[in-house]
């Protein structure tokens, strides 16, 4: 606002020379107060007012006298180039101002009204700048006077308070707010500081202020609200953020991988506790320094940030701390999806020193693991080979279990059950886990040897005790049981007298021999085996009660295999690997045969199927054991799988027969023969075969084999 933008340009000026009649006229003619006086330079040299003429004529001077006489030399003068001040007390007071520039001529004159205007003009601009703020401002603003008229509001609050009135001012507020909470704090005259507010579906926080005049006179209030609608969801973002933030915090603090996190620069901003345990770096040391920085210091090795800048790509690389450590170090880029320009890097570290060292802990676990567990093998496997006995059935491991429990205890036993279930296996294990296990086992079937001779094999002879006797005599089986034990096999034939005598050996604990009268002590463990009801036979008077009583101390049932499925498909395995082995062959068994196996009821029990197996290995041609291979006997098995009765068991040996009759002559003979060659001896094929020797015999005999004496 200055001096020349208002002033009254080319003033009306006198000179000196000019008579009092000149400017008397002047001022009447111009209706003004005053006129400068300039010389001929046009420089203000003075002033001559309505006063100056009056008091001339009052005095009576000439009209021709000049002005210079009369004129006021002492002035108050502007520069053309100055502000207009609010504070122009002496200005305002002279009324009428030459204006002067900076060489001292006249350029104009400012009046009162010149300097009025300018500041109307002034006000008037701060006013629509006011206005432009206040409407400009995003806050809601609304002023009203003490009687709650408006005085003021700008479109924030217009739309915040949903008023589409136009020409607001002077009209109550209440006309406009219908909302009583609202107008309340509208129309309240004290201040209110942050009042939370939900108006229109909007979060508004007000400030309620008193609005006070210079001279501290309250004449209105004054309401500034703000929007806080978005500013809340953004906050309810932000608490979340934050939580994310130290949920982040967290899994980077309690990740076992070193985290780092840099600049797009590779400065360090963040990095976690156990990139500081495999470095030895302190936080204070790195935290805003360039990785570069560490690398260049001997810390690490290679700066992994360099790398991912130089290729803007993940980069892996083998970094080597000073401290010993060697990391695998991931370097990932975060980049700006606009401008693909890269924003921070993430770089993951894995301690290799510390993966090689388990590493290598767990290999030394492994070997260890797998030396035990060898030999957990081997000492299973030579279980096996002692016993030689598969029990998968929970009744033949019961069995088992009880055999090796009562071992050790010195007593008689007697093992039940059908032909070929596993009585002489049992009887040898128990004579193996027993004390005597390192003494002989005598094993003897009753009922094979004719009984004449049963008692000579028993009991031995003295020298000459007999016709055909040896000359010196022969130790009985019971004398060579000594230290040992005495497996007596089918018990249940053995004739009376031998019952008493044997039960008298038992007792006495000393035996003799045939024809002698010497008493030789033996001490052994009797075992007895039997498939035959016992008691029936006390009963009947066929067995002595006193010895069946002696014997039956510790009776052993073994159920016969039908009883015990579970045990079928772990025996063949065997059997087929021990006869494959046996006889160098690499037969395998089809799965219709193990169907057809399954569902026969094997009367001759392990033995049978043993002999089966073995002759199947021996005569198939075949790699596949099928079912056309089986016994045509097994065929029917069907219906042959229901309980094979105990009386029955004397037919087992003629089913094996049948099995042979039954069988195409021609290539029963060719089987027979080409056993016979292979293996020249009649016993051998008989076992194989699963027949008596005598059958074996008979039959090379009927084809007109010679055999070998
Ligand atoms: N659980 C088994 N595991 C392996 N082989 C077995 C098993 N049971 C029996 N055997 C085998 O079956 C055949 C017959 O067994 P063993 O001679 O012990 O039967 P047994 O009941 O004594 O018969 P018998 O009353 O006719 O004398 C033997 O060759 C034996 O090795």
């Amino acid at each position: 606002m200055r001096v020349r933008d208002y002033m009254t340009p080319n003033p009306i000026v006198l000179h000196k020379e000019d008579p009092i009649s000149r400017a008397a006229s002047l001022l009447l003619e111009n209706r003004i107060d005053g006129l400068p006086v300039v010389d001929e330079a046009h420089k203000l040299i003075g002033l001559v007012t309505k006063s100056h003429v009056f008091r001339a004529m009052k005095n009576h001077l000439p009209e021709e006298t000049p002005v210079g006489i009369l004129m006021q030399t002492r002035l108050v003068t502007l520069y053309d180039d100055q502000q207009i001040y609010e504070d122009w007390d002496e200005e305002l007071d002279a009324g009428r101002l030459p204006v002067i520039d900076r060489s001292g001529t006249l350029v104009g004159i400012l009046t009162r009204t010149d300097i009025l205007r300018a500041f109307e003009h002034q006000t008037r601009k701060t006013i629509s700048q006011l206005d432009a703020i206040l409407q400009s401002t995003y806050h809601g603003i609304v002023a009203v006077d003490l009687t709650g008229h408006v005085l003021s509001i700008n479109q924030a609050a217009e739309r915040l308070l949903g008023i589409s009135q136009k020409n607001m001012i002077r009209t109550s507020i209440t006309e406009l707010v219908s909302d009583k909470t609202l107008l309340n704090l509208l129309l309240s005259l004290e201040k209110q500081h942050m009042v939370r507010l939900d108006y229109g579906g909007r979060k508004l926080l007000i400030n309620h202020t008193p609005i006070v005049t210079d001279e501290g006179k309250k004449i209105g209030m004054a309401s500034v609200m703000q929007d806080i609608t978005e500013l809340e969801v953004i906050s309810q973002e932000l608490t979340a953020m934050q939580k994310l933030n130290r949920e982040l915090d967290t899994i980077i603090e309690s990740s076992h991988d070193g985290i780092v996190v840099t600049d797009r620069n590779g400065v360090i901003r963040h990095f976690n506790q156990a990139f500081s345990r495999m470095t030895g770096l302190p936080a204070y040391e790195a935290i805003g320094c360039k990785e570069e920085e560490l690398e260049r210091r001997g810390i690490i090795s290679q700066a992994v940030s360099r790398l991912v800048i130089e290729k803007k790509k993940r980069v892996s690389v083998i970094q080597h701390a000073a401290n010993g450590s060697v990391l695998l170090s991931t370097g990932t880029p975060i980049l700006d999806d606009e401008t693909g320009e890269i924003l921070q890097i993430v770089m993951n570290c894995r301690d290799l020193s510390q993966l090689n060292r388990v590493k290598a802990e767990l290999e030394e676990a492994k070997q260890l693991s797998e030396r035990y567990h060898s030999e957990l093998e081997v000492l299973r496997a030579q279980q096996m080979e002692i016993e030689g006995i598969i029990a998968e059935s929970e009744e033949m491991r019961n069995i088992l279990q009880m055999c090796i429990r009562i071992a050790p205890v010195d007593t008689s036993i007697l093992i039940l059950g059908e032909s070929g279930v596993g009585k002489g296996v049992l009887a040898k294990l128990i004579h193996q886990r027993s004390d005597r296990g390192r003494g002989p086992f005598i094993s003897i079937n009753c009922g094979a040897i004719p009984s004449n001779l049963l008692e000579s094999e028993l009991f031995g002879y003295a020298s000459g005790a007999f016709t055909g006797a040896q000359q010196k005599g022969k130790p009985g089986l019971i004398e060579l049981a000594d230290g040992g034990t005495l497996f007596l096999d089918e018990i249940g034939d053995l004739p009376l007298d031998l019952q008493v005598k044997l039960l008298t050996v038992l007792q006495e604990k000393h035996v003799t021999r045939i024809g002698d009268v010497k008493e030789r002590a033996v001490d052994f463990r009797l075992i007895a085996a039997t498939n035959a009801n016992l008691l029936e036979r006390v009963q009947t008077g066929t067995f002595r009660e006193d010895l069946y009583y002696r014997i039956n101390v510790v009776p052993i049932e073994v159920p016969p295999l039908r009883k015990r499925r579970e045990d079928l498909f772990p025996m063949i395995r065997y059997f087929l690997n021990k006869f494959n082995e046996k006889h160098h062959t690499n037969k395998r068994i089809s799965y219709e045969s193990l169907e057809v196996m399954q569902a026969y009821s094997w009367p001759g029990n392990v033995r049978e199927l043993e002999n089966i197996i073995e002759r199947l290995v021996v005569t198939t041609v075949d790699p596949i054991i099928e079912v056309k291979h089986l016994p045509k006997l097994m065929l029917g098995a069907n219906l042959a799988s229901v309980a094979f009765p105990m009386e029955e068991k004397r037919e087992v040996g003629m089913h094996s027969k049948m099995v042979l009759h039954a069988a195409d002559q021609e290539s029963e003979k060719e089987r027979l023969l080409a056993l016979y060659e292979k293996y020249r001896s009649t016993r051998k094929v008989a076992k194989v075969l699963g027949v008596h020797q005598s059958t074996v015999v008979r039959r090379l005999n009927k084809y007109g084999v010679q055999q070998k004496k």
